[in-house]
């Protein structure tokens, strides 16, 4: 295990308190529902830190990593980094953040993703943010994005929707079991979006404050 996952509750809340562990939502959705836009208007009404696996990801391969050229192939392919790569990445923007409060963006993708997450570092997350959207949206968003990717092109979005179908949408599947998925559709104006997202956030909230 590395220096960071179980020990990351004990060195945030000092070793004579308890552990508490911080709070995460995940913020799952297929690519170009919206999540990145979503996670800005929750850090700015509810005081989370937004971590996008992506972003964290991207900032990897462009740090000279060692691992830099197969996250720039696997991007560019659709498929999903293994989760030794992502899950400290993770962990080490949570640390630096000095926050407890995490919008997970775009993890777990998959099943791999989910068990390891869970296992190093014990948190279950509070609730799945969904977005639900239709493919035929999500692809006329994502190839008008503009932001640069290298894959924001039609052929790799055809390989990240399979991607998505086989390997995400099952763990969405998982949660929803649980109970924990709070799905909202994605495919309405950006505004009318964040007022039902809003919702769920205020909820919880009023909840810890009970
Ligand atoms: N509700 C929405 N309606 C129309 N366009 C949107 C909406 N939400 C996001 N977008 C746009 O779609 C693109 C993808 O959004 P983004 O937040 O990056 O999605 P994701 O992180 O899920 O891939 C961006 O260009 C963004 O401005
Ligand atoms: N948990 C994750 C998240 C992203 N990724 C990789 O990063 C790519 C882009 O992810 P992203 O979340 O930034 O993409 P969007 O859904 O925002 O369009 C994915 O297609 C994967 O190749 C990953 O390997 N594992
Ligand atoms: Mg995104």
């Amino acid at each position: 295990m590395s220096s960071y996952g179980r020990c990351y509750t004990k060195e945030v809340n000092g070793s004579s308190l308890p552990d508490k562990k911080p709070t995460v939502v995940f913020v799952l959705g297929g690519p170009g529902s919206g999540k990145g836009t979503q996670c800005a208007n929750i850090v700015q009404h509810f005081g989370y830190t937004h971590l996008s696996a992506g972003d964290l990801l991207r900032a990897e391969q462009n740090s000279g990593s060692e691992n830099g050229e197969m996250i720039k192939n696997m991007i560019k392919d659709g498929q999903i980094v293994p989760s030794e790569v992502t899950v400290k990445l993770l962990l080490r923007a949570m640390e630096e953040s000095g926050n407890d409060k995490f919008l997970i963006d775009g993890f777990p993708r998959n099943e791999e993703n989910r068990a390891a997450f869970e296992s190093v570092t014990g948190i279950e997350p509070e609730f799945v943010l969904f977005f639900d959207c239709p493919e035929e949206e999500m692809e006329k968003r994502v190839l008008n994005r503009n932001q640069g990717r290298a894959d924001d092109n039609i052929e790799s979005i055809r390989k990240r929707f399979k991607v998505y179908t086989q390997s995400s949408l099952p763990v969405i599947e998982y949660y929803d079991s649980k109970g924990k998925v709070r799905k909202i559709d994605a495919s309405k104006p950006v505004e009318e979006v964040f007022e039902a997202v809003k919702e769920f956030f205020t909820s919880l909230d009023d909840k810890v404050a009970a």
